[in-house]
Order: structure tokens, then C-alpha cells, then sequence
């Protein structure tokens, strides 16, 4: 079976690669992806400074899944900009770069430095990050979010994507396609960014699991994957000329499988990778190319959105 994908001019022997957030944060990190079999990279959201994030801990695993209110801890643009600079693009991995700024400003203002660079790398702008005390999700604004985007593509020229917040009511899909619909640049989305605000609690210590924001924290895992779902299916329907990627509850080749019925052109790992490691890259690639095989699909095309309704 054949499980390449090329879209936006970007080529990937497998349509896996990691959440941004996950075994991203340095160099190292992003080494160790790049080295496993993920058909791509991503790195750890930016800020135009580096950043400590919350305080810890800030990241733990749930029965079904995990919960994090991390923060946005991270190097700082210049880093991530430099690693693509020095980064093998012809190397057969694809480099996306996760943007996002604590405002507006800042968001152009890297932007404007990652278009001066001119690299191959695809842009990721966070419009979804549900962990900064006092900063509500852009994604949820679809104002605000009209507003980003049209500065946004002032300053950005190239095609780049969105990494969006899940959604949880059809008049919401709608009103956020039509948004998006409306920039045409806007070639990606990535479905869905934990879902926000969650709470785990441990019943032995009766306490919640992580320190900031009194416990809550983005969920991932499991508990996300017919939510993730549901969000890919609902924007590759509405969206006119895009790709949607697949993030959330992925730890197998059925979830990417389904991911893919759904309309996902990739998929990303998020909690599965952070608890097993990169190994989870081959694994699951091995498990996806399983069922295609069982089921009698050659490429990824030949299911790709085909996701059958009653
Ligand atoms: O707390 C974080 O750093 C974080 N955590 C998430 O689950 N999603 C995000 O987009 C970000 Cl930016």
C-alpha cells in the first residue's frame, strides 16, 4: 500500500506527524521526530519572546487521555526560525512552523520575519490556545478571527494554515467556514486543539492533577477523538478548496484510518506520542497500512472523505 501525500507542495511518505505542542520544544526534540517515522514535523507554538509557561505541574495523563495547561512555554520565535534555517528541507520530512503571538502584533511581526526567511516551511497560526490565563481562544471570536486573518494575509502572503479550537454546534461550523472561506491563502485547517478547559480529578488525593488555572487544562486523548472527528468532517464539508488535518485521539492506524475517512489529507499525535514516544510514528504507520490493506485501499485517496452516512 501506498500511504504518500503531497499537498502544498509538500511531500510525505506517510501522512503522520506530531501535534504541535508535543516533542517540539527544542531542537532536540524536533530532531527526534524528524528521525522517527513521521512523514512530517511541527514545531512548539511561538511567542515573540521566549517563554516559561505555567507553573508545574502543568501536563498529566488522564484514564483516557491526558490534560495540560502548559502555557505556551517556549524558545521564542528567533529559535524556531533558525532551526528552519538550518533545517535539510530537502530531507523528505516537511518542516510546518506553529505561530502564536500573545497579540496581534506580535503574531505579523513574526510572520513578516518568517516571509523575509522565504523557506519551504508552511505556517501553522494558532488561532486555538485555551491555556493563557485571561486570553480567550481567537478561534471562538469568529470576529476577532476575521479580524486576525485579514492582517494576517496583509502581511503573510503565502498559503498557511490554521489551528483551530474544537467546535460544538453546527451554526458555529457554519459561521466558522464562512470566515475562513473568505481567505483564500488559508489553504489548511488542523482539527481540533485540545479540547479547552477540562477538568481531571484524582479521587485518592481528592485534588485536581495539574497546578495552573485551579486544575483546568486542554484534553487530549480518548476522550476527544469523536469530537476531532466530527470537527474534520464538518470543515472538509464546508470549506471550499482546503485541507483539513487530523489532530486528536489518535494512538492507532483505525483512529488515523478514521481521521482519513473523515477528510483529514494528514494526521497529527498528540497524547499517544507524548506517553510512548516517537516510536508511536511506526506503529501506527504499520497499523494503518494493516487495515488499508485489509480493506482493499491501495492509496490514502482511495477513502480519503468517503466517510459513508445512513
Ligand atoms: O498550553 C499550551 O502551551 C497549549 N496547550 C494546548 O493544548 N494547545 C495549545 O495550542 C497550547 Cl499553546
Amino acid at each position: 500500500v501506498d500511504l504518500s501525500v503531497s499537498w502544498l507542495g509538500v511531500n510525505m511518505e506517510n501522512p503522520l506527524y506530531n501535534a504541535s505542542g508535543v516533542m517540539c520544544r527544542s531542537r532536540e526534540e524536533l530532531d527526534a521526530v524528524a528521525a522517527s517515522a513521521a512523514g512530517a514535523l511541527i514545531t512548539k507554538s511561538c511567542t515573540l519572546l521566549p517563554r516559561e509557561g505555567n507553573p508545574e505541574p502543568r501536563y498529566a495523563k488522564a484514564p483516557h487521555g491526558s490534560i495540560n495547561s502548559m502555557g505556551l512555554p517556549n524558545a521564542g520565535y528567533q529559535y524556531y526560525l533558525d532551526y528552519a534555517k538550518a533545517y535539510d528541507h530537502q530531507g523528505g520530512k516537511p518542516l510546518f512552523v506553529s505561530v502564536s503571538g500573545m497579540s496581534l502584533e506580535d503574531n505579523l511581526e513574526m510572520l513578516a520575519a518568517f516571509r523575509d526567511a522565504d523557506l519551504p516551511c508552511l505556517v501553522e497560526l494558532n488561532l486555538s490556545c485555551p491555556n493563557l490565563p485571561g486570553k480567550p481562544q481567537i478561534g471562538y471570536d469568529f470576529e476577532a478571527s476575521s479580524h486576525v486573518l485579514s492582517e494576517v494575509v496583509k502581511v503573510y502572503h503565502k498559503p498557511f494554515g490554521v489551528k483551530l479550537p474544537p467546535y460544538f454546534d453546527p451554526v458555529h461550523f457554519a459561521e466558522m467556514a464562512s470566515v475562513l472561506n473568505s481567505f483564500p491563502s488559508l489553504k489548511y485547517v488542523t482539527c481540533i486543539n485540545s479540547v479547552g478547559n477540562g477538568l481531571v480529578i484524582d479521587l485518592d488525593s481528592e485534588s485536581v492533577v495539574i497546578k495552573p488555572k485551579g486544575g483546568l487544562g486542554g484534553i487530549g486523548g480518548d476522550y476527544v477523538l469523536p469530537t476531532a472527528l466530527a470537527n474534520v468532517r464538518e470543515f472538509y464539508r464546508l470549506l471550499d478548496d482546503k485541507h483539513v488535518i487530523g489532530c486528536g485521539g489518535v494512538k492507532s492506524g483505525r483512529e488515523a484510518f478514521m481521521h482519513i475517512l473523515a477528510g483529514a489529507t494528514a494526521v497529527q499525535v498528540g497524547t499517544c506520542l507524548y506517553e510512548e514516544g516517537a516510536a508511536c510514528f511506526a506503529r501506527i504507520r504499520d497499523e494503518l497500512a494493516a487495515l488499508m490493506q485489509q480493506k482493499g485501499y491501495a492509496t490514502l485517496a482511495d477513502f480519503r472523505g468517503k466517510l459513508k452516512t445512513m
